[in-house]
């Protein structure tokens, strides 16, 4: 995704919320918006999402986006399963899929007992779960959050974490607001931020280059069975001699795997973990 020249004020006369803004987005990028409370942030985000329309500018996305909203409408007459079943049809999925993918995330959020509950009568941070289940749910080209980890529990923002991870690593474009500076810190391939005058500026040099270094995760697998599911940065696969996998994975995405890999089902053994020096 692209914006080139982005200005944005709300009403004729208002004043430029964001000014002559230059933002590309590749797949495969993790990007971090930062900046101080009312600078604009949201707002960079809501024209992305499409939601708003730049005033001056263009905005150039390809494919769909998912979108973790800074608040959340509970407001709306659904319950929790029905919310995210309607949400993966908007987004194109079947009926079967979107419904498997929404007990997926339920689950993986630790709240499918809350399936049928009415979203009005959620708690908060169950609430925010759902908003956060309803971006993850169709693997959209680029996910933007806003704010999303703010309300979840440590549990939860784990995962949120790993699903950023997992977007990314899968090809994905990830734009995300957070006060926290640390969060998502080792995945991070930039990080922007919005001044008061409206600009966007370079906060830091990629930390991660993308297509960068290689790690290498050597694990046997008891019995030859499968792998834990959704690996962390969608690591290529290789069969070695008996019951040995070697995934070859983005340095930056390695942590999350080995994390993945040694607290998943079923238990994997790690036998070695080595950097690869040739680049993808
Ligand atoms: N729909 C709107 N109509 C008018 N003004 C708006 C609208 N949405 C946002 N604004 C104004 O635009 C400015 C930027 O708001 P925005 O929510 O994008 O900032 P932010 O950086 O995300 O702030 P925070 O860190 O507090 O979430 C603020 O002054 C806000 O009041």
């Amino acid at each position: 995704m692209e914006l080139a020249g982005v200005g944005k004020r709300y009403g004729r006369g208002g004043r430029w919320i964001l000014r002559g803004v230059d933002l590309a987005v590749r797949p495969g990028e993790l990007v971090r918006i930062a900046g101080a409370n009312g600078t604009g942030k949201s707002t960079l985000l809501r024209l992305v999402a499409g939601i708003e329309r730049p005033s001056a500018g263009r905005v150039v996305r390809r494919g769909t986006a998912a979108y973790v909203p800074e608040r959340f409408p509970p407001a709306l007459p659904f319950d929790a399963s029905a919310y995210l079943l309607r949400v993966g049809r908007v987004h194109g999925l079947s009926a079967a899929e979107a419904r498997r993918r929404a007990g997926e995330w339920l689950d993986r959020f630790g709240i499918a007992d809350r399936a049928g509950t009415p979203l009005s009568r959620l708690s908060k941070g169950t609430c925010q779960k759902v908003a956060v289940a309803q971006a993850l749910l169709a693997d959209a080209p680029v996910l933007l959050l806003d704010e999303a980890w703010t309300g979840l529990d440590p549990a939860a923002r784990a995962v949120l974490d790993e699903a950023a991870a997992e977007r990314s690593g899968a090809g994905g474009a990830v734009l995300f607001v957070d006060h926290d500076p640390a969060r998502l810190a080792g995945l991070t391939t930039a990080a922007y931020r919005v001044g008061t005058d409206g600009a966007l500026r370079l906060a830091e040099e990629p930390a991660v280059a993308v297509g960068g270094a290689l790690m290498e995760v050597e694990v046997d697998v008891p019995d030859g069975g499968p792998l834990p599911g959704r690996l962390p940065g969608a690591p290529e696969l290789t069969a070695l001699a008996g019951t040995a996998v070697r995934l070859t994975v983005a340095a930056a995405h390695s942590d999350a795997l080995l994390r993945h890999l040694l607290t998943g089902r079923p238990a994997v053994r790690v036998l070695a973990v080595r950097r690869r020096e040739e680049e993808r």
